[in-house]
């Protein structure tokens, strides 16, 4: 619900035209962790009223459990932040068209960080239009097979180009002598 704004459920492919540094849209996920004790309640995160009885998967534990995580995409329109971030816009507007949880917990954000995310969030996304794993696959591999044949050919001919010149030589030698 939560319909009384402006607020939007978006796909990946509608964040993902947003890429440009006049246009920037992230993708980060956000954990909450609330106790069994809040169920049905309403709690407020990030400009979004989550009731914790509709969205909700038990924490992996080892006995009962005792607490709910929840897991949800949010959009943020960084665009006005791209010159004032202190990582530089080039890393923002590379995280776009994506799931950016990773690269965004990986430089380790602190906590007033998390909390400007906030003034940024402009909708949610529809979790199952992101792919649930991302599979590595080595940038530019048709490249990489053309630079080796390109340096098997250099090999051969680095190889030839002298034999060719004795041999050359060597032939020149011979015809001069017996002329
Ligand atoms: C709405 C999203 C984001 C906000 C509000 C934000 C905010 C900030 C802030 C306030 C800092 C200063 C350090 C800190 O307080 O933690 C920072 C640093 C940084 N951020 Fe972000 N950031 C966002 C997304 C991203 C993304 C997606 C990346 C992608 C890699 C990124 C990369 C960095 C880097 C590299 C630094 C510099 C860290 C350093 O020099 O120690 N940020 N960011």
């Amino acid at each position: 619900m939560g319909g009384d704004n402006t607020k939007k459920v978006f796909t990946l492919a509608d964040v993902s035209h947003h890429n440009t540094a006049k246009d920037c849209w992230l993708v980060i996920h956000n954990k909450c962790r609330a106790p069994m004790t809040h169920v049905g309640h309403r709690i407020r995160l990030q400009s979004k009223v989550l009731i914790l009885d509709t969205i909700w998967k038990p924490e992996k534990s080892r006995q009962f459990p005792q607490f709910f995580v929840i897991d949800f995409f949010q959009v943020y329109d960084v665009t006005k932040f791209l010159e004032d971030h202190p990582g530089g816009d080039e890393v923002l507007i590379s995280s776009t068209g994506k799931d950016a949880s990773n690269d965004f917990d990986d430089i380790g954000h602190s906590t007033s960080a998390v909390a400007m995310m906030d003034e940024f969030y402009v909708g949610d996304i529809d979790s199952s239009t992101i792919p649930s794993k991302v599979d590595y696959t080595p940038p530019k591999q048709p490249h990489y097979n053309q630079d080796k044949t390109s340096e098997f050919i250099i090999r051969i001919l680095q190889f030839l180009v002298p034999v060719l010149i004795l041999g050359l030589a060597v032939g020149i030698r011979f015809y001069t002598k017996s002329t």
